[in-house]
Order: C-alpha cells, then structure tokens, then sequence
C-alpha cells in the first residue's frame, strides 16, 4: 500500500483540496482510495463520485459573482421569497386551488407516499428554519421545539436523516443536538456524518466534505467588513455561517432595505469569487463554486452508499428558495420527491406542500408510526 499527497486545484478559481492518496496496487491506478484524515484521526472515504462533483464544483468556479445584479430586484425577491401579503392579482381561490392540485399536502398524500416507498430505504433530507423552527424575528433564537427534535430523533432512529442547512453546522447542532443526524451546514459546504453510532453508518469512516474550504479567509474578511458598514442601520444583522453569510433584513424598517441591500453590494464589488443571493428577509453571500443544497443531497446519498441505487427513496422538505436546488436534483433523479413548507403558491419543484412547521411535525411522526407499524407486520 503506498501513500501520496495529492492536491486537486482548479488555477482559474483558486479552490484547491488536499487529499492523501493510498494506492492499493501501483499496477492498478483505478484501485485508488483517496483518504483524508479528518479531526480525530479518522479517515474520510472520497469515492470517485465525489471527487469528479468536487472537482466540477471548482471548475464551475468562475469570475462574475460579487455586487453584480439589480438592488431593487433583490429588494423585490427578499419580499417575495419572504411574503406577509400576496399581490392581489394571485390572490384569487382559482390559483390556490390549482396550485394545490398541482403540489399536494404531503399529509393529505400520505398513505400514497409510503405506497411509493414499498421497498425502498426512505433518506430523510430536512432544512432548518421555516422547517424545523419557525421563522423568528431574532436568528439566535430560532429554537426547535422539544417536541420536534423527539419526532427528528424517531425519524433518524428508522431513516437516514440529515439536516441541510443555510446556517453554520455547529450553529445548526447547538440547536438541534442531535448525535446521530448528518449535518449539511453553510448550503451544503461543510458536511459532517454523525458522531453517534448508526444503524446507516457502513463503517466508521467520518463522513466530511468541505468543498470550500479556499474561500474561508475571504468570508471572515467580508464578514468584519460588512459588520463595520452595517452598524449605522438599525436592525441590519451580519450571520458568519462560516462559509457563507447572511445579512437581515428582518428587523430593518422597509424603506431602509434599498440602502442596505446598496452597501452589501459595494462591499462585494471587490470580492468577484463570492456572490449574492436573496431569500427570506436575508441576502445570502457564499462562494461562487457551483456546489449548493442539491449537490450536498448526492452527496449524502453517495456516501451512504446510494449513489447508483433503485432502491432508495429520498424526501427533502424545505421552505426556501436554496432548497429549490435540492428539490430539482431530486426531479432529475426521478427518485424521491421535494415537500415545500409554505402556506402561499410559490413556483416550486417540489411535489407536495406542507403549511407550516408544525404540519412538518405532524408528517414525520406520521412516517414513524407507519414504519413501526410496518415492521410489527412483517
Ligand atoms: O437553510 P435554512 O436552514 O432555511 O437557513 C436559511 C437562513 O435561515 C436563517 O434565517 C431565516 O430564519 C431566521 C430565524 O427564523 C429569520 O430571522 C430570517 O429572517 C430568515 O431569513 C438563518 O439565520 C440564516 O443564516 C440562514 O441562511
């Protein structure tokens, strides 16, 4: 067995990864297993796959990110993305009607979504906020109810789970604490199996991917800026989420958006490698390396060793638009399906709503009794 340091880069983008290569037999180089020592000591298995989705993310990365973009259409979107009221015009019961028709209630659907899992291993994908949590003024206290993290903990005890988060994964974790969950963190960059003994896990190799990893320096930096050229508007928030940030809008009074969404734009004229993007009262500022919510799902689904499987039935519920990406990958897999959490249309990817946290509450135990139940059977 020999060992090799290998360092995959991209010189265009700057993203560059250190791996430790081991190399079965010389005579064989597609008997290659890449490793990388994780904290601890434990080696981290990177299949081909995930290597090539690593290395596509860092050629994707390009110029042409930073302030680029129109303020008052991400003023527009960030409302939209976030809605309080709906524009009169679409708020007419025949476009609610079709757009149920359209995206049903994962909970109305339930007994034909578990029809659909009849032999196949359910992967359970969760966002966070808006999800987990209900959407709350303050993002330090965005708390998830005992009673949720009893029905994520159930749901994990029976299902792979992994929560895929905009938020940084410790961040994520103090919240959630729960061992035995993958965390997807920062969009999908920072990606971490659990530290908890699993029923899934194929070996205690560490799962950990951090395509990122380059753009952290730059992230710190942007973040103290931004911190600094915020602080004369009231209200406006600056999250690190380690590799990415966020900046809220929430609590900023509404005529003030413009000037903020202004300054954030200034600040990201000089960084051309990271770019913007709204969601729900927050512009999220991350990497330009093409790698997001969906990439983070295959790769969680390879790395338990479904990548190429029929039999596995992914659910990723989510509320935001970055979710979005993960529920198109899910209709290009032709496997699984997207539920959105929303109580207003909204043009989705995903098959079925769910209104609100709560009902989100409601489907996972609603999936935990049917799998007992279902195991009592057989
Ligand atoms: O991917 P997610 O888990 O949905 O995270 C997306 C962002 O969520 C948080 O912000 C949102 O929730 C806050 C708390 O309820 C709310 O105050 C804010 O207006 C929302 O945008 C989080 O704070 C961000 O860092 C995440 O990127």
């Amino acid at each position: 067995m020999m060992n090799q340091n290998v360092v995959i880069s991209d010189t265009k983008s700057g993203f560059s990864m250190e791996i430790v290569v081991s190399i079965r037999d010389p005579l064989f180089p597609q008997a290659v297993v890449p490793m990388q020592l994780a904290a601890g000591g434990q080696p981290i298995v990177w299949t081909a796959q995930s290597l090539k989705m690593i290395e596509t993310a860092a050629a994707a990365a390009g110029g042409g990110g930073g302030g680029g973009g129109r303020i008052s259409a991400w003023v527009d979107s960030m409302r939209a993305s976030s809605p309080t009221r709906r524009p009169p015009h679409e708020n007419n019961e025949e476009n609610n009607k079709s757009w149920i028709i359209r995206h049903p209630s994962a909970l109305s659907m339930f007994d034909e979504i578990v029809m659909g899992s009849k032999g196949k291993q359910i992967v359970m994908f969760l966002d966070y906020d808006g999800t987990l949590s209900p959407i709350v003024d303050d993002p330090d206290r965005a708390f998830i109810s005992p009673e949720m993290r009893e029905a994520v903990r159930d749901v994990a005890h029976y299902f792979p789970t992994a929560i895929v988060t905009g938020r940084c994964r410790a961040k994520v974790y103090s919240f959630v604490k729960l061992a035995e969950l993958y965390y997807a963190g920062s969009h999908g960059m920072d990606i971490k199996g659990p530290t908890k003994g699993h029923q899934y896990k194929k070996s205690n190799q560490t799962v950990l991917c951090q395509p990122a990893r380059e753009f952290l320096p730059m992230i710190d930096e942007v973040y103290k800026s931004l911190v600094t050229k915020t602080k004369s508007i009231p209200g406006a928030k600056v999250e690190n989420n380690k590799f990415c940030l966020s900046v809220h809008f929430r609590c900023v009074d509404e005529k003030r958006w413009p000037e903020l969404a202004e300054v954030v734009k200034t600040v990201l004229n000089d960084y051309p490698k990271l770019k913007m993007s709204p969601g729900r009262k927050v512009l999220e500022i991350r990497p330009i390396i093409k790698w997001d919510k969906g990439n983070a799902l295959e790769f969680l689904l390879e790395s338990l060793g479904y990548a190429n499987s029929k039999d596995v039935m992914p659910v990723y519920i989510g509320d935001d638009r970055t979710d979005e990406d993960a529920f198109k990958v899910l209709r290009k897999r032709g496997q699984g399906f997207g539920i959105l959490v929303s109580k207003v249309p909204k043009e989705t990817n995903a098959s079925y709503t769910l209104q609100e946290p709560s009902e989100v509450m409601c489907f996972l135990k609603r999936l935990v009794e049917w799998k007992k139940s279902s195991l009592q059977r057989f």
